[in-house]
């Protein structure tokens, strides 16, 4: 089942899904993997030119046959080599043969960008010269996040940012200033629960879902991320994940799954341990301390 388009704040459009080129092998390895994405049905490829592997996915996209319009293709510029945007957008244009990007983005607010309003007013020059379509960030904070606002003609269209379950508080207040600004999320490493934290408290319900619906955990965590607004960038060389990926578009969980997920998400991904409880209650103690301190410096009662 397709997943949804989402419109930006610019007016255009990204799919509701991605593939993604990060840590794959330079060379055809990527061509194979970007050309087999697009075979079972991603129509959204997302690489960087940290990534150094944009001539290849371009390769693989020219050789699909789709039309350039078919195709969303989102680069970053990532500051590599200290090199500037002008410089870099050409080189990304050149190295995935296309006239324009869908998506460029700062990959990073901390990677040889001197200073975020400057930055983001080049990436504004390269919108309205039209070699970009839209233009994001990623991985910014919200402080980062108003920083850019503050002095930004144009708002990002995406902020793209680590998100699934177990940093999903952590990420939240981002996630609300964004929805505040319409800036659409991207999630990146969704699956992180299964790919990095097997065992952990989130997969009890997810499994719980997934059983319900016939489907695979990795399944249930995209459809988690659709269900938080997101769109989800993910990946993988096995032709049956991928397919398994672009048929999670239509799944849908219940308000109690997605509570439970997120529950069992708040625990972390070693879940409340003796050794997590006493950290926290630590935290919570020395805060107290440290009011009761101030307060006794500023002359204030407590009691
Ligand atoms: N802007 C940024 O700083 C970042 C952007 N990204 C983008 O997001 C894309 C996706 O990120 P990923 O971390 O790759 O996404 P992901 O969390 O979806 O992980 C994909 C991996 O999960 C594996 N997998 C799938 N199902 C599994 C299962 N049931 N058990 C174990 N492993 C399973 C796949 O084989 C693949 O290797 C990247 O390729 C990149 O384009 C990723 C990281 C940082
Ligand atoms: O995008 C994924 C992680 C990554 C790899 N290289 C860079 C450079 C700048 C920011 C993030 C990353």
């Amino acid at each position: 089942m397709p997943w949804e388009i989402k419109k930006f704040n610019d007016g255009n459009e990204i799919p509701g899904i991605g593939f993604g080129t990060w840590k794959i092998p330079v060379g055809d390895t990527t061509v194979d993997q970007v050309d087999q994405a697009i075979s079972v049905g991603f129509s959204h490829i997302d690489t960087a030119q940290a990534y150094r592997n944009e001539f290849e996915a371009g390769k693989a996209i020219k050789e699909s046959g789709l039309a350039r319009s078919d195709i969303f293709i989102t680069t970053k510029y990532s500051g590599l080599g200290g090199l500037d945007i002008e410089t870099s957008i050409k080189d990304s244009l050149k190295n995935l043969g296309v006239h324009y990007i869908d998506l460029y983005l700062i990959h990073s607010p901390r990677l040889a960008v001197p200073d975020i309003p400057t930055v983001w007013a080049e990436m504004e020059g390269l919108k309205n010269a039209g070699l970009v379509k839209s233009i994001g960030i990623s991985n910014f904070s919200v402080k980062d996040t108003q920083v850019l606002l503050a002095s930004a003609k144009i708002p990002p269209a995406v902020n793209q940012i680590m998100l699934q379950p177990y940093n999903y508080a952590a990420q939240k207040s981002l996630l609300e200033l964004s929805a505040e600004k319409g800036i659409v999320i991207e999630a990146y490493s969704p699956l992180l629960p299964v790919t990095t934290y097997p065992g952990g408290p989130v997969d009890k319900p997810v499994k719980a879902a997934a059983n319900r619906l016939g489907v695979t955990d990795d399944q249930v965590l995209l459809a988690w991320a659709k269900a938080k607004g997101a769109v989800v960038l993910t990946s993988s060389s096995k032709k049956s994940r991928l397919e398994g990926y672009i048929n999670a578009g239509d799944l849908v969980l219940t308000d109690d799954e997605i509570a439970a997920i997120e529950e069992a998400g708040a625990k972390g991904p070693r879940g409340l341990t003796p050794y997590v409880l006493v950290k926290r209650a630590s935290l919570v103690l020395l805060g107290g301390i440290a009011g009761f301190g101030l307060c006794s410096y500023m002359g204030v009662s407590l009691f």
